[in-house]
């Protein structure tokens, strides 16, 4: 059975995936994957280790362009554009789509430079008012702003692992993104700082379209409206969050939901 590709009531997806595989070397680590991404949903990855689910979300935006090894097959596009075209601009590409990590990975430098470095590279910020303006509004679009307006000159890493992660979310709204991809962003994290980070989601849903993956299925339950299920390199099911958590149309998708495996 091949999982739904595209849910019946959305728009125009952001961006679609079609018969992708993806492979290190020799071996298969994604089989064949379509898969539209909505822009007003957020979309989770889920699945058991080792699934691919990190694979495939890398290819989202060519992450797995530096892994030696790995090789890409299918078409993905953003916007009708196909990322993969050798005219596609990487760089432009990971403004457009961007990445947080499971771990908070600043750079050792200010608060400020952390936010400001993205949109100075790509030239976004006239000069300093508007540089200011532009590191303000996406520390408060990232729920940082009030802990860190009067310390913008303070490393980002003496800041707490969750206040680490949303700077991270921080920097890559400044770039003005369209898709923001997070790789199990609060596995790192406590249960305080990981709430924060999903309400957070919750607030930027609409803006940005988001896909998360994560291995934790009540905290894809609870930030996500769609929810693709990998396995073995394979998309299981695809469909409302609600649907594949109460009403899974496929046995292996019931199995793991209910921690058969996994
Ligand atoms: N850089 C790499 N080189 C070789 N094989 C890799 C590489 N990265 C991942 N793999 C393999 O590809 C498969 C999918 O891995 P991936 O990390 O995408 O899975 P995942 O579902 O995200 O797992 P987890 O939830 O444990 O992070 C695994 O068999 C893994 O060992």
């Amino acid at each position: 059975m091949t999982a739904e590709t595209r849910l019946s009531n959305d728009a125009a997806p952001k961006m679609t995936a079609r018969d992708v595989s993806v492979y290190y070397g020799a071996k298969k680590a994604i089989d064949c994957v379509s898969i539209d991404v909505s822009q007003e949903h957020v979309t989770a990855f889920i699945g058991p280790s080792g699934c691919g689910k990190s694979t495939f979300l890398r290819t989202l935006n060519r992450m797995n362009d530096t892994i030696a090894n790995a090789r890409v097959d299918g078409a993905i596009e953003l916007d009708g554009e196909n990322i993969y075209a050798p005219s596609m601009d990487v760089v432009q590409l990971r403004a457009r789509v961007g990445m947080v990590f499971q771990k908070p990975n600043p750079f050792p430098k200010s608060i400020y430079e952390n936010v400001a470095y993205g949109p100075r590279i790509h030239g976004l910020a006239a000069g300093r008012s508007e540089m200011d303006a532009i590191v303000e509004q996406s520390l408060k679009r990232a729920g940082l702003w009030e802990e860190v307006k009067d310390r913008l000159q303070e490393s980002g890493t003496a800041l707490s692992g969750g206040q680490q992660q949303r700077l991270c979310i921080a920097r890559a709204i400044a770039v003005e993104p369209e898709v923001i991809l997070m790789d199990e962003p609060c596995s790192a994290l406590d249960p305080i700082a990981t709430a924060k980070i999903e309400e957070l989601i919750h607030e930027l849903r609409g803006r940005y379209a988001i896909v998360i993956v994560t291995h934790n299925m009540q905290q894809a339950a609870r930030v996500s409206q769609r929810t693709a299920f990998f396995h073995l390199g394979n998309l299981v099911e695809y469909g409302e969050t609600s649907e594949i958590f109460t009403n899974p149309r496929v046995e292996r998708t019931k199995d793991y939901i209910t921690g058969r495996y996994g």
